[in-house]
């Protein structure tokens, strides 16, 4: 393996500094043996990046994304491990399936592959998954989701909150209650009412947020909030956090940026689960990130094929692409605008979702004898995004055309460059 020093870098922002990359690990002492010399003067390392809310599609769904091709796009993102989504045909409800997808990641080698469990039988909120089976097997799931779905049953969500415990499991809900959402298509507002789109109301998240905090906090066990998108969600994680119960949240780089105004366009790139809210849910969103209400940042990588984006608003697909413009949508959102810094970025990029998803080789910082998982980025960079121009088999970026800063420049996987000079290796 290729042994490298990285001059001059600045690691999470601070004072530049070398890194030599040797057999794997980042390591100390004097710099013999150096193969490849990057000038990394105004880079800054970061950990690489870690997601807990990714989907790969594979199997079953491999025209719209493949374990390869959404892993190099991780990559290009500066990502080192990702979480897949179980929603694929067949659903990831048994050992079987997720050993597949986590095997599947390791041939591809661009960026390790840990699936997560499906909550229900076939996702169908009917009958627990062989979750014990799952965190047994080679793919060691230790995250649980019907993401897509909501386990809206609540004996079932307290069920599943129970059996997780025996093997320190975390439930990822997807916090949508079925009932007050039926035919819902873009955030319930003034401007549902004005675009004649049927409204996805903030209590249907936030019913079952609720509930799901007092139904951990019963059984004592973990629960992880997928894509929060409302100030109010904010606020009751914010609660429940207080009262010390165990519950962590994500937030999507979408929900950071974007607003339910795009849906005025009628382009289905703007459509998606939990839809785009309003200006006053963003800015509390970027608090809730800020002060560590919301632990991470999670892309929720939707890819869809053009059949399923390119056709009128109620009956396109929900989802939209993240890995690759994720950490830029991060700087401009969290970084640019004062709120966070770089360790801040590190923190919910990087080592909050290795700690939930119960990582071990991955968001550790970077010090000597750690693996060399790591991104190396520009931050003084700005590109136009372009909608073609994606590892990704999907197009449905919703940034095609806007400017955004930063540019990943390298990423590391276990010593092993999988990205350089902003190109898969
Ligand atoms: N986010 C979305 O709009 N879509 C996701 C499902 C999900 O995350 O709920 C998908 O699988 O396409
Ligand atoms: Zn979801
Ligand atoms: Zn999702």
């Amino acid at each position: 393996m290729t042994t490298h020093l990285i001059k001059g870098v600045s690691v999470l922002g601070g004072t530049p500094t070398d890194l030599v990359i040797r057999d794997g690990v980042i390591a100390s002492g004097p710099a013999e043996g150096v193969e490849e010399v990057i000038e990394a003067e105004g880079l800054i390392a970061l950990p690489g990046l870690v997601d807990l809310h990714t989907h790969l599609r594979e199997p079953g769904r491999e025209d719209a994304e493949t374990v390869e091709t959404g892993t190099q796009a991780a990559a290009i993102g500066g990502f080192t491990a990702v979480h897949a989504m179980a929603n694929t045909e067949p659903v990831a409800d048994t050992a079987g399936v997720v050993e597949q997808v986590w095997r599947l990641g390791r041939e591809a080698g661009y960026c390790d592959v840990y699936p997560i469990g499906a909550v229900t039988v076939g996702l169908a909120g009917e009958k627990i998954a062989e979750l014990g089976a799952m965190a047994d097997s080679a793919a060691r799931v230790r995250v649980f989701s019907d993401d897509g779905h909501c386990v809206s049953d609540p004996l079932l969500m307290r069920r599943a909150l129970e059996y997780v415990k025996a093997f320190d499991g975390v439930i990822a809900q997807h916090s949508q209650e079925p009932r007050l959402t039926e035919g819902a298509q873009m955030n319930e507002g003034e401007l549902s009412g004005r675009l004649g789109l049927a409204g996805w109301p903030a209590v249907a998240e936030e019913a079952i947020i609720a509930r799901d905090c007092l139904l951990a906090a019963h059984v004592g066990s973990r629960l992880h909030v997928c894509h929060v998108s409302t100030a109010g969600s904010v606020e009751l994680i914010r609660q429940a956090k207080e009262k010390g119960w165990n519950v962590t949240a994500e937030v999507t780089p979408h929900h950071l940026l974007l607003t339910d105004e795009l849906a005025a366009t009628y382009d289905p790139l703007y459509k998606v689960n939990p839809p785009l809210r309003s200006a006053s849910d963003v800015e509390a969103l970027r608090a809730g990130l800020a002060d560590g209400t919301i632990d991470i940042v999670a892309t929720d990588h939707a890819p869809h094929p053009h059949e399923d984006k390119d056709c009128e608003w109620a009956a396109a697909a929900f989802g939209m692409l993240g890995l690759e413009t994720a950490l830029s949508v991060v700087q401009q959102t969290m970084v640019d605008t004062g709120l966070l810094d770089w360790a801040g970025v590190a923190e919910r990029m990087s080592y909050a979702p290795a700690r939930i998803g119960r990582l071990a080789d991955h968001g550790r910082p970077l010090e000597d004898g750690a693996p060399a998982n790591i991104v190396l980025y520009d931050p003084k960079a700005t590109r136009v995004v372009d909608g073609s121009e994606t590892a990704s088999l999907s197009r449905n970026t919703p940034y095609a055309g806007r400017e955004l800063p930063g540019r990943v420049v390298a990423t590391f996987l276990r010593g092993k460059a999988t990205v350089l000079d902003g190109k898969l290796q």
